[in-house]
């Protein structure tokens, strides 16, 4: 059966548009906070969404979604009232949901255990930014019986091993701009071009750029390249400057959707 990802995907390319990933932190500044972001994302033009699970120790996270993790760990966010804020989520949208999770935090919780609890909440993907190569082989053994999508992360730095890497990726391929954690860039030090068409070669499965994507600008110059375009770390300042003024889904809703006008200029 295909996933709500590849079908989103599909839907898309017969549309001739561009996929709009978003992420946020859940429970970030509050697990309600996020139960209505995601429908504002939604609403704004988001095809995808990407749901952090805070962590305390988040190697790849730059210093705007370490914030987020603290406030949401603070706020008493985790995994089993996230999975509750899932469940919810799915009475009301069918939208594609993404976990982006640290293996230490599936391995403690149990692997099988936290699947289960995927499919019955209503995920459909996972990113898991530090599982090396070899154990996700044994991840993808016990995932085949499971309907959701494992999506690899490639880097610049992959190389010789991208072939490996995307080898029997689902839903889509989480290809990093640039080196270093997430968070903002005054710019690019990597020909993307080079690393998106070299990823290509090896896959048809959709293409998803993130890491730096940061304004409307970007994503309008950076779209050709690609299926996807990831922004986290540009959503969060925004619910960060919108806390103390209580406009957080407002000032969300309105950047969502100038992504997503961004995206869909011809
Ligand atoms: O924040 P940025 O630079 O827009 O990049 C997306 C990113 O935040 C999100 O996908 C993400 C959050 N934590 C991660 C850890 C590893 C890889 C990716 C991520």
């Amino acid at each position: 059966m295909k996933s709500r990802i590849t079908k989103k995907f599909q839907q898309l390319k017969e549309e001739n548009k561009k996929a709009l990933i978003t992420y946020i932190t859940a429970g970030d500044p509050d697990l309600d906070t996020t139960h209505h972001l995601v429908l504002e994302m939604e609403r704004a033009g988001a095809d995808i969404i990407e749901l952090g699970i805070p962590y305390s120790d988040p190697l790849a996270d730059g210093p705007v979604i370490q914030r987020a993790a603290q406030r949401a760990l603070e706020a008493g966010a985790n995994i089993s009232s996230i999975f509750q804020l899932v469940e919810k989520l799915r009475e009301k949208t069918q939208i594609p949901l993404v976990f982006l999770v640290y293996y230490n935090c599936v391995f403690k919780y149990g692997i099988e255990r936290f699947l289960d609890n995927c499919c019955r909440s209503g995920i459909d993907g996972l990113i898991i930014p530090d599982l090396p190569l070899e154990e996700r082989r044994e991840l993808q053994e016990i995932m085949k019986g499971y309907p959701i999508d494992l999506i690899p992360l490639v880097a610049p730095t992959s190389e010789e091993r991208i072939e490996a890497i995307v080898k029997d990726a689902e839903g889509f391929i989480y290809c990093i701009s640039s080196m270093g954690v997430t968070g903002r860039r005054q710019g690019f030090d990597i020909n993307l071009d080079n690393f998106l068409q070299k990823v290509r070669k090896y896959t048809d499965v959709p293409l998803a750029l993130g890491f730096g994507i940061s304004t409307p600008e970007m994503v309008e110059s950076l779209k050709h390249l690609c299926d996807a375009l990831i922004v986290g770390s540009a959503i969060i300042e925004k619910i960060e400057e919108a806390i103390p003024k209580g406009e957080v889904k407002k000032d969300v809703y309105d950047f969502v959707k100038k992504l997503d006008e961004a995206k869909n200029i011809a």
